[in-house]
């Protein structure tokens, strides 16, 4: 018998997985000189000498991980070829919310033969992880890189970095080499180092720009090639998803996303082909889920007030006074069977955030002598789509 996906076939995607978050690319696009730097400050390993330390810097998106997976894959295939090289390993590591003992422990334990128990958590301090590190390096030897990913978020990244680049010259270790590869969104970071690390790290700086449109199109078209199936994806909708992540930010994440969202939007569809307008209503759907998640992420009140709010738009009543809001507000509090704040204040200065996080426009009326002055509101969000994402947000709460 026939069941639910018995003729389900491969209409669009060839290979989703091409397009998804955690996809390493074989090929790096449009990134030449990058690799050509970091190839200068690596190939000391293939030498037995201690390589550069790196500092990648660059916005989110932007090819810095893709970047270093490729190159460390690509050294370790040239190190296992050349029978003089000495062995390579390579330590990745993601900092963020750690402290420096915490990010020495975790490389300590990857090192530690398997029949070791782990470093302890608490009661030794950085300088004892610092020492057991150095031991594990020299009982292993060959090179280590270690790649230190969102390195800026690190409490006390000085010592780590002041550490860990000299510790073959001062003498911590003798059998093996160590080479820091730290990555950070946030350009300022080098700034906030002192003087004597900046010193001591010797580093080469990569810096990694936003991609422009052209770069963007030649990215996804090297993808749309293995994960659709052949003649699907249509050169228009790479130029359209190409053209919107570079307005935004240059992101490459952002643009491959918008191209399997479009996919995924053809297929719903039942169409056989993806063009522009599939990545168009991408965009709006992925706006929408953005949008959705902010305003879950507001209080009930702020959420009633905001629903009110898209219906005084709907009904032409905007702008409104906090006064005539309030009023409102109470009726669809009660809708929803939740009982309202009573004062006005507590509304004005709801109405007030929600004006901050920019929900709603906020006009100053001033009625001169008497007149007094007052604030009038209304929705700078389309109505209809607030409903509806209030709407998704109570039946989620509310199932059945
Ligand atoms: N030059 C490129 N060629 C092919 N794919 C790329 C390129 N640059 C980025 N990508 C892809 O875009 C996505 C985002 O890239 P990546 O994760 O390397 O960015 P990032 O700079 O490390 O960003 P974040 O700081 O957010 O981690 C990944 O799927 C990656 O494979």
């Amino acid at each position: 018998m026939a069941g639910p996906f018995s003729d389900v076939e491969r209409s669009i995607f060839a290979a989703k997985e091409v397009l998804s978050e955690d996809h390493q690319p074989d090929q790096i696009l449009e990134r030449d000189e990058e690799i050509e730097e970091y190839r200068h400050a690596l190939e000391d390993v293939l030498f037995g000498r201690t390589p550069q330390n790196i500092m990648l810097y660059g916005k989110a998106g932007l090819g810095k991980t893709a970047v270093t997976k490729y190159m460390m894959e690509a050294l370790q295939t040239e190190v296992t070829e050349r029978p003089d090289a000495e062995e390579l390993h390579v330590h990745e590591l993601n900092c963020n919310g750690k402290t420096v003992y915490a990010v020495v422990r975790t490389l300590v334990n990857e090192l530690l033969p398997d029949t070791a128990s782990d470093f302890p958590k608490r009661g030794l301090g950085t300088a004892d992880a610092f020492e057991e590190l150095y031991g594990q390096l020299d009982r292993l030897g060959g090179t280590h890189l270690i790649v230190f990913d969102e390195i800026d978020h690190l409490d006390a990244v000085d010592t780590l970095l002041y550490e860990l680049p000299r510790a073959r010259s001062i003498g911590h270790i003798t059998n093996s080499k160590v080479g820091v590869i730290g990555i950070s969104n946030n350009y300022t970071f080098r700034q906030s180092l002192s003087p004597k690390v900046k010193d001591t790290l010797m580093e080469s700086e990569i810096s990694f720009s936003p991609y422009d449109a052209s770069e963007l199109r030649a990215i996804l078209a090297d993808r749309a090639d293995r994960a659709f199936v052949d003649g699907v994806c249509e050169e228009s909708a790479i130029a359209r998803a190409a053209a919107i992540a570079a307005k935004d930010r240059g992101n490459a994440r952002q643009a491959i996303d918008l191209l399997r969202v479009g996919g995924e939007v053809a297929k719903k569809r039942g169409d056989t082909h993806v063009d522009d307008t599939h990545i168009v209503a991408a965009q709006e759907l992925v706006q929408r889920g953005r949008l959705r998640n902010r305003i879950r992420d507001q209080t009930q009140h702020a959420q009633l007030l905001l629903e009110t709010l898209a219906y005084i738009e709907q009904h032409e009543e905007a702008p409104a006074r906090s006064k005539a809001i309030k009023n409102r507000y109470e009726d669809v509090a009660d809708s929803h069977a939740v009982a309202p704040l009573t004062t006005l204040k507590s509304i004005q200065n709801h109405l007030s955030d929600l004006h901050m996080l920019g929900f709603l426009r906020r006009t100053g009326q001033n009625h001169g002598e008497g007149g007094g002055r007052y604030y009038e509101y209304s929705l700078d969000l389309d109505p209809q789509i607030v409903l509806d994402i209030r709407r998704e947000i109570e039946a989620a709460a509310n199932p059945g």
